[in-house]
């Protein structure tokens, strides 16, 4: 078994670390390339076993799966670089969402999964998005399904509303980081309780709330109604908040979607430059 990773930022080694630590993966099964050399470095002195590729090229060459941790307008530099080393049996997969899987068939020889993951997934949490390439069969997509699920719940969408998904999933913890940000924020400040403690609190509260939700399960409201004691606390401090942020999803997703069609737009003229501008 030989599995390629290209791009070894943020999310390539999340990634990594998160299949080795589950024993998913085993370091000497992997190779690696990126631009960023410390990276490699650096995976290579914590993960014993895992190969330094010299270039994009062997990464590919001969992995079963490769993976393609890089940004959207890396995508042409890199498909050049690789694209004549793979073979149909192989299995690519991206983890970006404005790359389609049609533009990334029509330019490899070889199968291709778009599966989005999410920082989270670095503890095991979180949502990773399915979406199957044509090629793929349904022992490939058994055996990648097998494997997101060491690291996170794999959820199949269409490739149509990988934008919402990813902005609810991907996205979605450093919305919520700063909403938790905000909430410590006025914890520390009108009361000077100490940092520590409120961050404490807010975090162990908001794995409680995404529990109960899913376990019990209930819904937001159902959950809100419980907490909030008639004529109590909960119920005014709910309205205060309902009336300062209302609509600020809606202009965030607003943000996103008119974000990545922009991207859509800039990956395809530098995926195609000459047939399609
Ligand atoms: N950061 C996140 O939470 C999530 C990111 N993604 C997607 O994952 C992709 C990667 O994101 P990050 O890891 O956050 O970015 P990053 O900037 O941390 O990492 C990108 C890596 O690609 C490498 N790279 C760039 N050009 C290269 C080339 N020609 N050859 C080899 N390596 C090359 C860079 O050296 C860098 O290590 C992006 O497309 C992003 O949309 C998807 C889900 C979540
Ligand atoms: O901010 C970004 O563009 C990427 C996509 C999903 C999460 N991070």
């Amino acid at each position: 078994m030989k599995i390629g990773f290209i791009g070894a930022g943020s999310m390539g080694s999340m990634l990594i670390g998160a299949f080795i630590r589950t024993g998913a993966m085993q370091p000497d099964n992997i190779m690696v390339s990126s631009r960023t050399p410390s990276k490699l470095a650096e995976l290579a002195e914590q993960y014993p076993g895992l190969q330094i590729a010299a270039s994009n090229k062997q990464a590919a060459i001969g992995a079963d799966y490769l993976f393609l941790c890089i940004k959207p307008l890396d995508f042409r530099r890199v498909l050049d670089e690789i694209s004549h080393a793979l073979t149909p049996g192989q299995i690519v997969i991206s983890i970006t969402s404005p790359v389609k899987i049609s533009s990334l068939e029509e330019m490899l020889p070889c199968k291709v999964a778009k599966i989005i993951p999410s920082v989270v997934n670095a503890v095991g949490s979180g949502a990773s998005l399915f979406m199957w390439g044509a090629r793929l069969t349904k022992d490939d997509q058994a055996a990648l399904w097998e494997l997101f699920s060491c690291i996170s719940r794999p959820i199949e969408i269409l490739e149509e509303e990988v934008r919402v998904a990813s902005d609810l999933s991907s996205c979605g913890p450093a919305f919520l980081a700063y909403m938790l940000e905000q909430f410590i924020e006025a914890a520390t400040m009108s009361t000077g309780m100490e940092r520590e403690t409120a961050t404490a609190l807010a975090c162990e509260m908001m794995l409680g709330t995404a529990r109960l939700m899913l376990e019990l399960p209930c819904s937001p409201s159902e959950l809100q109604a419980k907490v909030s004691v008639p004529g109590g606390i909960t119920a005014a401090a709910l309205e205060v908040l309902r009336k300062t942020t209302r609509g600020a999803f809606l202009q965030v997703l607003y943000t996103t979607h008119e974000k990545f069609a922009e991207d859509l737009d800039r990956v395809d003229s530098s995926l195609f430059p000459r047939e399609r501008t």
